[in-house]
């Protein structure tokens, strides 16, 4: 099915966390789709002539409250960084903040919840080829931030009913303009000259999702909800549907940075046990000093294993095919980011 599948609409509908990365590119989609916007965030970023932004925090219900009058579909993409370890805030966020959203929506009479899941929840460090949704949740997540998405997971699809139809969408590796994770901490590595290596043989496939195709399955989804409610209380995986060596990504994004692309190659448990002999420092010295280190057994897992996922569930069941290739993703996420390319870099003719 084409991109034209998504019809104009002007329900009323609220982006939780509609500031962030994710959020504010449906936010746009949205807009541009007729659709009445609402955006609950703890920040605003940003300024849209069609957008009502209401300022709170999702653990205080009150706060979320005041915005879901007459809301017909709540988007919730709200979360701490995927990148910080701080457990209490993935907890207080991720799963009561979760059981908050669930409580507002019944109260209001919100009719459908879209949560922004993550295909990691079935991820705890092994390969993954192809996983489908039969996969079973992670029952060792590496990290707090997996383990609260699982959690948040059960909450929002056990909570599907007659009043409030509820779906987690499972995206995986999310890139694009505006990304606050994937290519920033990338550039700031290379810069640091930290990314001359590969860790293991560099032969693992991985989904990197393009920022438009995570959007568009966001709408097409709510949409199909509304036509295909058997499809409510589901999980679905959703990528580019192209899976790539993690290594031939990566060197193909420092490439367009202006970076060389690493080359020697490190063995993969050597670094795992680094990885976690790091890990036990940050954790002695926590109550002391917070350290967000990039080196976890998490980064080092997702940089040295095969995790990509099946989309055929979604593709069946409501119709979803990524709109951008791979190809073209890369370069035009490339473009979008000028301030992040190498000052230093020779220029090649
Ligand atoms: N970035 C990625 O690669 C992936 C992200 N996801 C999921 O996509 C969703 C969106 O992530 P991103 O846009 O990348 O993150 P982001 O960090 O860019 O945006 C999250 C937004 O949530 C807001 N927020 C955080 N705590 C809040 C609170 N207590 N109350 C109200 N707002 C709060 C933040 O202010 C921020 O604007 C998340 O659910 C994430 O788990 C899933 C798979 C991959
Ligand atoms: C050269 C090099 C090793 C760069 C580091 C890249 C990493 C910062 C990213 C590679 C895979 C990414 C990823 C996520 C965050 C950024 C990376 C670790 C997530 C953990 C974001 C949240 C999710 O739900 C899952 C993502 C998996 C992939």
């Amino acid at each position: 099915m084409s991109v034209k599948a998504i019809k104009p609409d002007s329900k009323i509908v609220l982006v939780i966390g509609g500031s962030g990365f994710v959020g504010r590119h449906l936010v746009e989609k949205l807009c541009s789709l007729g659709y009445t916007v609402r955006v609950f965030d703890l920040r605003t970023t940003f300024e849209h002539e069609k957008v009502t932004f209401y300022n709170g925090d999702l653990c205080n219900k009150q706060d979320l409250l005041k915005c879901m009058d007459n809301v017909d579909t709540v988007f919730h993409c709200a979360t701490p960084s995927p990148l910080s370890n701080n457990k209490k805030v993935f907890l207080r966020v991720n799963v009561d903040g979760t059981k908050n959203v669930l409580d507002a929506c019944f109260e209001k009479g919100v009719k459908n919840l879209i949560l922004t899941s993550s295909a990691s929840v079935v991820y705890s460090g092994s390969n993954i080829e192809h996983g489908d949704e039969t996969l079973p949740y992670a029952k060792r997540p590496l990290d707090c931030y997996t383990q609260t998405k699982i959690q948040q997971e059960k909450l929002v699809l056990s909570a599907n009913s007659e009043s409030l139809k509820t779906i987690a969408l499972r995206p995986h590796g999310i890139f694009g303009p505006r990304d606050p994770h994937m290519l920033p901490t990338t550039a700031r590595l290379a810069a640091a000259g930290k990314t001359k290596f590969i860790i293991g043989k560099g032969i693992n496939k991985v989904d990197f999702t393009y920022i438009d195709n995570v959007v568009y399955a966001h709408v097409l989804a709510a949409q199909q909800l509304q036509q295909k409610p058997e499809i409510a209380g589901n999980a679905y995986n959703i990528t580019n549907n192209e899976p790539i060596l993690f290594w031939e990504f990566m060197s193909r994004l420092l490439k367009g940075l202006g970076y060389a692309a690493p080359k020697y190659h490190l063995p993969y448990y050597f670094i795992y046990f680094l990885a976690f002999l790091v890990q036990i420092f940050v954790f002695i010295v926590s109550p002391f000093k917070t350290i967000r280190p990039t080196l976890t057994t998490m980064t080092v897992a997702l940089a040295g294993t095969h995790h990509y996922y099946s989309c055929e569930k979604a593709a069946s069941e409501f119709n979803y095919s990524p709109v951008v290739k791979l190809e073209d993703a890369i370069e035009r996420t490339l473009q979008s980011v000028p301030e992040l390319h190498n000052k230093h870099a020779k220029k090649v003719k």
